[in-house]
């Protein structure tokens, strides 16, 4: 059955071509499913009942069952797992800040990219979302919630850039005035550092900002803890990223999980101001979450503060993140894995 959620507004114009209707449908259809975020054909009253019904039999309209919420007490941050209609399992992440909602969704179920200090690819990847499994899980949030959702990172588990025409799709139709029309500017796309990807994704017209997942100042120390970095060197990922800066005039940000021992000394901070060398960017600095499979330890806090002052010294914009969410748990695809590992009842889930 064809999965009309993930249609575009061009391939919905062509699919209510084919079935013989008029083409203000597509419109019509489009706001129902992106605007209205119907959950059933039954809600679109002006359709005919007859059309409804052939809907219903020619096509899928993508609902994720929420399978449970989390909620902090400490900053209202909720954390929910959905399962998909093949059972597997994915969670997002409902941040409040003062500008309003932002949500965090995942884009692959696990992940084959390997870094080493992520839940996310523990077991390597199962398989891409479809573009209406990303834009239900931004959805069903804003249903659940009953508030609108402004923000949108895509740091869930996957890689969006491992899962490119769908995600550029999601961006295209969330942003949509005939959807929920979220301001590309609101939406930020973060990648280990996928070199030709990042070039396209410059090139698409898009006008959302791309995160970089840098993690180390070279590319020595980035092999030991992500093995894209075989693939790809710090060189040719840093002149992609000035690339989309000098396309789309988005400023890059950089991620960089502090991890102890590994990438939180001095040493590293002094080759991060050389490898950043004036450029235009911004330093996100993220106390690493550890996961119980592996041995990575969180560094110290008074060294993740001298390592953001010495770069705010030599003029390096940069911040710490808070920590949001953390007596839900921690790192991002640990939710999921401690939910399956509990239930080992993922394969029979009813949905
Ligand atoms: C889960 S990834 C998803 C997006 C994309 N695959 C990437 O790597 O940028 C989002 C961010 O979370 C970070 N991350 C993953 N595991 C983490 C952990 N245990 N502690 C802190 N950050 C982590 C990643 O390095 C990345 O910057
Ligand atoms: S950090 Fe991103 S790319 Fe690396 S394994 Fe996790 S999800 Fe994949």
């Amino acid at each position: 059955m064809t999965d009309i959620k993930s249609m575009d507004f061009e391939e919905l114009k062509t699919f209510v071509k084919d079935i013989g209707e008029p083409a203000f449908r597509a419109k019509q259809l489009f706001e129902w499913m992106h605007k209205s975020l119907i959950e059933s054909f039954d809600e679109c009253t002006n359709l005919s009942k007859e059309f409804r019904e052939t809907l219903k039999s020619q096509v899928i309209l993508t609902r994720l069952k929420t399978v449970e919420v989390f909620t902090s007490k400490i900053d209202d941050t909720r954390k929910y797992l959905f399962a998909l209609s093949d059972g597997n399992i994915i969670e997002s992440v409902r941040m409040k800040y003062e500008h309003g909602n932002s949500v965090c969704i995942s884009s692959q179920v696990g992940c084959r990219m390997g870094c080493k200090f992520c839940a996310s690819t523990l077991d390597g990847l199962v398989r891409n979302l479809t573009t209406a499994e990303m834009l239900d899980q931004v959805y069903s949030i804003q249903r659940i919630l009953g508030e609108r959702v402004s923000n949108i990172v895509v740091m869930g588990s996957g890689e969006p850039l491992d899962n490119y025409d769908n995600i550029v799709k999601f961006v295209r139709i969330i942003s949509s005035d005939m959807g929920l029309n979220i301001s590309q500017r609101n939406i930020t796309v973060s990648t280990c550092g996928i070199v030709p990807k990042i070039k396209k994704l410059a090139d698409e017209g898009l006008n959302i900002t791309l995160a970089l997942s840098l993690h180390a100042p070279n590319d020595e120390i980035r092999k030991t803890i992500m093995p894209v970095a075989n693939k790809y060197a710090l060189k040719d990922i840093i002149a992609a990223c000035d690339y989309y800066f000098k396309k789309t005039g988005r400023r890059v940000s950089y991620e960089y999980s502090l991890v102890a021992g590994v990438n939180d000394n001095m040493e590293e901070a002094k080759s991060l101001v050389r490898l950043v060398n004036g450029r235009n960017v911004h330093i996100n600095l993220i106390p690493v979450n550890p996961i119980k499979e592996r041995d990575f330890k969180q560094s110290d806090k008074l060294k993740i503060k001298a390592f953001r002052d010495f770069l705010e010294k030599k003029g390096v914009n940069a911040t710490i993140r808070r920590e949001m969410g953390r007596d839900i748990d921690g790192a991002c695809g640990q939710l999921r894995r401690r939910f399956i590992e509990s239930s080992n009842k993922s394969e029979s889930l009813e949905v």
